[in-house]
């Protein structure tokens, strides 16, 4: 583990990002878009593209797949639609938990520590996800992208999702896996996580802002004050 102030605050709860950081959902996003491209005689990406389109909400997901002459906001409205469709399908065929998740949920569940889930990805698809693969956890807000926040990086929905919860922002770890989210959380004044094992990778999340760097789910637990005498690993 690496925090860069080598201070010893500890923290109350947790705000979670979704894909790339509690479920690897890359292979069934990806197979999805490239199926949408297909009918519309598009040419396809690799899975390791789809890293890098992932993380800015599903509009610029699909302009990022489209080929520039085709990005007209007609087609791309069009082929969210289509691509939304075919994910709705197949959104459950390769996607898993990461390693360790569902243990450090656990914990924080026995820890009574307030947890959230902010995606950018749609609402719905987000609200899904979590209650197919945490059903046990609790956690007080799921919010994937809606008509009612701005997507992340910008910081009002994490704050919001602060308010409600009735907790200051600089009581939360943020944990994700991309330069968004570090960004977001540097923005809502929330302390960044970031995961080593996700979509984008350490030189990404120490670039923009991350202020401790975990490469295993249970390294976030000594971070909080509920469970100062874990022992990581
Ligand atoms: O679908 C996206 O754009 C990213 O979703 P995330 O915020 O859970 O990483």
């Amino acid at each position: 583990m690496n925090t860069d102030d080598g201070s010893y605050r500890r923290f109350q709860a947790v705000l979670f990002d979704l894909d790339g950081t509690l479920l690897d959902t890359l292979a069934d996003i990806g197979d999805s878009v490239n199926r949408m491209l297909a009918e519309y005689n598009f040419p396809g990406h690799t899975m390791d593209d789809y890293r890098r389109f992932i993380g800015n909400g599903v509009h610029m997901l699909v302009t990022r797949a489209l080929p520039l002459a085709g990005r007209s906001e007609e087609m791309i409205r069009a082929c969210v639609h289509r691509a939304r469709e075919i994910y709705w399908q197949n959104w459950n065929c390769k996607t898993r938990p990461y390693a360790g998740i569902v243990d450090l949920l656990e914990a924080l569940e026995a820890g009574q520590v307030p947890k959230a889930v902010l995606s950018n990805k749609p609402h719905d698809f987000t609200v899904r996800y979590v209650a197919a693969y945490f059903p046990g956890t609790t956690f007080l807000t799921v919010r994937g992208q809606n008509d009612h926040f701005p997507v992340k990086p910008d910081p009002a929905s994490a704050l919001d999702i602060a308010r409600q919860i009735g907790l200051s922002p600089s009581s939360f770890l943020f944990v994700g896996d991309s330069a968004v989210d570090m960004q977001t959380a540097n923005a809502a004044g929330m302390h960044a996580v970031g995961v080593g094992w996700g979509f984008r990778g350490p030189e990404e999340l120490l670039q923009n802002g991350c202020r401790t760097l975990v490469n295993r789910p249970s390294e976030i637990l000594p971070l909080l004050e509920c469970c100062q005498e874990s022992n990581p690993g």
